[in-house]
């Protein structure tokens, strides 16, 4: 899957950004413009002010003189004031959609039901520089306010120019191609993002592998501070190599905007003075363009600023705008009106299934034929890297076939309801999530109605606990089902992996009758003992599930004390099934099975 988290457009990211801040505060968004263009307003009535003084002082007129200095008193008074109010409005506003743009991008994400987005290189990219970016994200809309006000003091500067004399207009004009120049060079600086965005990524792992806990630990007995810092220097070299041939670009072509624009500059001083020296305008007049020419010339070099901000802050919201059209689109998949039956009746069926993840060279399963018929349990072996977590998760529907198809009791997964498929499994994996919540919390996870509801989940998070052959985590505990899990937490505790790793198991046990359960090597931190003990109490439970719902469990372990106890045993081998039947005939067999059983009893006499 190599779908493109391509531009969203410029204008649809504008109305985007606006629509947002429309619904996350509308007095905000309303009062920050509103306040921006008065404020602009004021601005330019500065050198109206002036010219009406310097009028005044030459005709010898005191009233004018006053009313003048009055008025620039009052408009100053005036702009402070709404440049003030203009500042809180805009900070309430950027809080609230940045907020509100957060909250958005962590409900698509988790809405997708397949995992191919969160595992494609170019995506994780655009996530991670979409978090890394988060200021220049709350900058977009103070940075549009700012431009508005720019526009607003651009048109009255104009007007107030032309109303002394029409040549004068071609000085705002020549700020024409600084502004284009702009746009020029803030699409330099977002490829050149882009190009830096995989060595900044590597920057931010290496950081976070070496503070995490586990990755402490090696750094430390492997000695690898000094490796990892290289690389991290590494890293950064590159993206400030990227960086510095992108700023120089820029350097050279903002220079050559704004130089125009400056002998634009000295031109219209030269003709005011020359109009004054002619007769044709007032000293006042003179005053009057002296401020505006003076106004424009720090518009051009604020503007030009203002404009390259705001395309930088706008780059960021096309990266939020495209990844909210992304993982809307991936949320969307699966969406079928098909209902998934109540009661399985023949079971879960793969035909000629392959699947290859993107950017491999081989197929991660090729041509998988398989039945899981309904009310079974299957188990799945073979050596490290054979495709058996791969398996699972297609079942899951967390992938789906590059090739092949499943049918859940004769109906394809590809048209089913997938949300509705996968309320219907339970899953156990060995890289668990380890939620630092309470522990009743992070075991009622699993039947996430059970928290929002009235009904006190103790009882069935202690059946959970004991399906899950797991109640004795809980002695260890300082509040039982209420102790705080996390170490960082106040009053938290931290488990050991293998606690970890039962409560991981008696969440997906909180399902009461699931139509699939996957347990994909979630034993692999217990002792083979607890691990024995566990299947055994899981297979008693099984039984009446199989009756009632024809539960289907599919297990994935090393262990084959453990994996004997299924009804049917699959073996794959580089992705493909090599041999498949009871753990009988596969012994009778002598093949695959037998040799990898056989070596593991041996280990253990
Ligand atoms: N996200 C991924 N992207 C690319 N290749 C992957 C990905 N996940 C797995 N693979 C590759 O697919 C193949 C099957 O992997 P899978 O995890 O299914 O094996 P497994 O039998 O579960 O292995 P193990 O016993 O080590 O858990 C391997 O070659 C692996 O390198």
């Amino acid at each position: 899957m190599t779908e493109n988290a391509a531009s969203a457009g410029r204008w649809r990211v504008v109305t985007t950004m606006l629509r947002l801040a429309w619904q996350a505060d509308r007095a905000a968004a309303v009062l920050a413009f509103v306040l921006a263009g008065l404020q602009a307003l004021t601005l330019a009535s500065f050198g109206l002010w002036l010219k009406l003084v310097v009028d005044g002082i030459q005709t010898g007129n005191p009233l004018t003189v006053v009313a003048g200095a009055a008025g620039g008193v009052i408009s100053i008074a005036i702009n402070v004031s709404f440049a003030y109010g203009g500042q809180r409005a805009q900070s309430r506003l950027r809080d609230h959609t940045r907020y509100m743009m957060n909250a958005q991008i962590l409900n698509l994400v988790g809405a997708a039901p397949t995992l191919e987005l969160h595992e494609s290189p170019q995506h994780l990219n655009e996530l991670s520089a979409f978090q890394r970016e988060g200021h220049q994200l709350s900058q977009v809309l103070p940075r549009m306010v700012e431009l508005c006000t720019v526009t607003v003091q651009i048109i009255t500067t104009a007007v107030l120019m032309v109303l002394v004399n029409p040549l004068l207009l071609a000085l705002p004009l020549f700020a024409v191609p600084s502004l284009l120049v702009s746009f020029k060079t803030s699409r330099i600086m977002r490829d050149s993002g882009r190009r830096a965005a995989t060595p900044a990524r590597l920057a931010e792992h290496l950081v976070e592998v070496t503070a995490a806990p586990g990755g402490a630990k090696e750094v430390r007995l492997f000695r690898l501070q000094a490796e990892l810092l290289s690389r991290f220097h590494q890293a950064h070299y590159q993206i400030r190599r990227l960086n510095g041939q992108a700023q120089l670009h820029v350097a050279a072509l903002s220079l050559a905007g704004r130089l125009v624009f400056i002998a634009a500059y000295v031109a219209s001083i030269a003709l005011v003075v020359r109009l004054v020296a002619d007769g044709e305008a007032s000293i006042g007049e003179a005053a009057l363009i002296a401020v505006l020419a003076g106004q424009v010339l720090g518009l051009v070099s604020g503007s030009s600023e203002v404009l390259q901000l705001t395309i930088r802050s706008l780059v960021a919201a096309d990266r939020f705008v495209s990844l909210q059209d992304l993982f809307g689109r991936a949320a969307q998949q699966g969406h079928s009106t098909r209902p998934v039956p109540l009661r399985l009746r023949r079971g879960i069926t793969l035909s000629d299934v392959s699947y290859q993840y993107d950017n491999t060279a081989h197929p991660a399963l090729e041509k998988i034929h398989l039945d899981l018929p309904a009310g079974s349990t299957v188990a799945i072996v073979g050596e490290n890297g054979a495709g058996k977590s791969t398996l699972v998760k297609l079942l899951a529907g967390l992938y789906s076939p590059t090739h092949g198809t499943i049918t859940i009791d004769e109906e394809d997964l590809a048209s089913v309801d997938l949300a509705q498929w996968q309320d219907r499994i339970s899953a156990a994996f060995q890289d668990h999530a380890r939620f630092e919540l309470l522990v009743r919390e992070t075991i009622a996870l699993g039947d996430v109605q059970l928290l929002s509801g009235d009904a006190d989940p103790d009882a069935r998070v202690l059946e959970a606990l004991d399906r899950a052959a797991a109640t004795d985590v809980l002695s260890a505990l300082p509040h039982g089902l209420g102790t705080q899990l996390g170490s960082g937490w106040p009053a938290g505790v931290d488990l050991s992996g293998g606690q970890w790793q039962k409560l991981a198991i008696a969440r997906a046990m909180m399902c009461p009758a699931p139509a699939l359960l996957l347990l994909d090597e979630p034993s692999a931190a217990l002792d083979p003992e607890t691990e024995h003990r566990l299947f055994e109490a899981w297979t008693q439970v099984a039984q009446e599930l199989r009756e009632r719902v024809g539960s289907i469990t599919v297990l994935v372990s090393h262990r084959f004390s453990t994996v004997r106890m299924a009804d049917r045993i699959v073996v794959l081998r580089n992705g493909t099934i090599a041999e498949q039947g009871s753990h009988e005939e596969l012994v009778r067999k002598n093949g695959l099975y037998a040799e990898l059983f056989n070596l593991q009893a041996a280990a253990y006499r």
